[in-house]
Formats: C-alpha cells, structure tokens, sequence
C-alpha cells in the first residue's frame, strides 16, 4: 500500500472527492431499493378498472417529472429526466416488467430510441413488421406500442373503430411526434395536455371550432393535435394526449 505521506496534495484531494462519492452511493442505493419496495406496494394497492390494463400511470409519471424539474437546475434538467425515466422505469417493473413493441418501418431506430429514453432500460422492447398484430396485442392488455406515423400505414384510423379500448399516451419524435405510444391505459391516468384526434374531415370546415395541427391523413380520415380539452371517446374523436 502506499504510504499516504507519499501522495501529492492533488492526489490526497482526488482520494477525498471519490469517498464522498461513494458515500453518496451508498445513500442513493439505499433511497432507490427503498424507492422500488414502495412502488411494488403501489402497484399491490392501485386499483385498476376491469380488465387487463397495463398498471403504467402517464399522468402520475408526468407529475413525478415536473416537479423534480422545477427544482432542479437548468443545466441539470436533461440528466434528471434521463435518470428519473430510468427509475420510474424500475419502479414500474416492479409491477409487472413492461413490454413495448414498436413499428418504425422507414425510421427504425428514431422510434426505438424515443421509447427507449421514455421507458428505460426496465422495458423489454421488441420491433415488430405489422402495426394491426401490434395494436390487438396492446388491446388485450400485454403492453404499449409504439408506432410510427407514416404512410405506410395508417393504423391510428382503427382507434376510432375497433381498437376504441386503446389511448395515444405519448408522442416521440420531437414537439411534432414522428411515432405515437399506445396503450390500454386507464382513461383517468392519461397525461393532459395535448389531445390527439382522430376524425373524418379534421381541419378546415367542419364547423367545430376545435383549432387542429394536422399529422397525418387517410382516405378523408385526420389525425391532429389540439390543445382543448377534451375527452377520450367523445364525438369530437379523441382518443388519448400526449402531455
Ligand atoms: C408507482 C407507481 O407506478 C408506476 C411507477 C411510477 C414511479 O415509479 O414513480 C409512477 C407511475 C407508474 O407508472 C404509481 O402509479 O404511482
């Protein structure tokens, strides 16, 4: 061993930096098990509607998000989301692990990665070649998918029509989502926030008054973004938010 007479003052002052480290260590590995029995707890204590629902809560994750943020400093906010996706992540695996398949069949790895950063580690994710095969799965409750918006496929006509069970929860790509999550999610967990709509029509003309920014379209169907406030299943033909 070396004799501590031997070291600098630069090394003596390395040496003290990684101790308060580790110390630190030792604290946030004691409050994160900490943190992950609870959220098993959580999941034993919530009470789910009928049926097979994926136990993922956007809104609760959402709030958990923004208020760290709000404390946080700005140059700290990308970590602290990074991170905090991790551990919400884990704190929801320890609820039943979440499976995630996503369809990106021109952009493969842009949707992937967006639900990866969303989901974490914690998520098992699969990429998949049918959109529709992925929706009945998420229907029946085994997990969220993750699909693209393009125009290979215009999957999201179906959440007006026979997958009505299953909300738009969140959106990657960007402020204009390029890939859409969904899920059978609890109607009273969705995040607020943006409305995504799927209807006949959509922008000009119909006499609705709700303002729309267009994503895609189909055969006179719409998909768009509004910022009222409405809810999933009504005749306006929201089917979830996007936070
Ligand atoms: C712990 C819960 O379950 C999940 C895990 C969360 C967390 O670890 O903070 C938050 C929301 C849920 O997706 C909860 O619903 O509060």
């Amino acid at each position: 061993m070396t004799n501590p007479a031997d070291l600098s003052p630069e090394h003596m002052a390395l040496a003290a930096l990684r101790h308060e480290i580790d110390l630190l260590d030792d604290e946030i590995l004691a409050l994160f098990q900490r943190r992950l029995s609870i959220a098993a707890r959580v999941g034993k204590a919530k009470d789910a509607p009928a049926g097979p629902h994926v136990k993922l809560r956007p809104d609760r994750e959402k709030a958990v998000l923004e208020r760290l943020l709000k404390q946080a400093a700005a140059e700290n906010h990308e970590a602290v989301e990074s991170l905090w996706r991790q551990i919400v992540g884990w704190g929801l695996a320890r609820q039943g692990r979440m499976q995630v398949q996503v369809w990106s069949p021109i952009e493969p790895t842009r949707a992937f990665d967006g639900a990866r950063l969303r989901f974490g580690d914690a998520a098992e994710m699969r990429a998949v070649r049918d959109p529709q095969a992925a929706l009945k799965w998420a229907a029946e409750g085994h997990g969220v998918a993750v699909l693209a918006i393009n125009t290979e496929d215009a999957w999201w006509t179906g959440l007006r029509r026979e997958w009505t069970g299953l909300s738009v929860f969140d959106g990657f790509g960007g402020d204009i989502p390029t890939a859409l999550a969904v899920g059978k999610i609890d109607p009273a967990a969705l995040p607020g926030g943006r409305r995504v709509l799927v209807d006949v029509g959509g922008d000009a003309g119909d006499g609705s008054g709700i303002r729309r920014r267009g994503l895609a379209t189909h055969h006179g169907w719409t998909l768009s973004l509004t910022d009222a406030p409405l809810n999933v299943g009504g005749i306006e033909g929201c089917v979830g938010s996007i936070g």
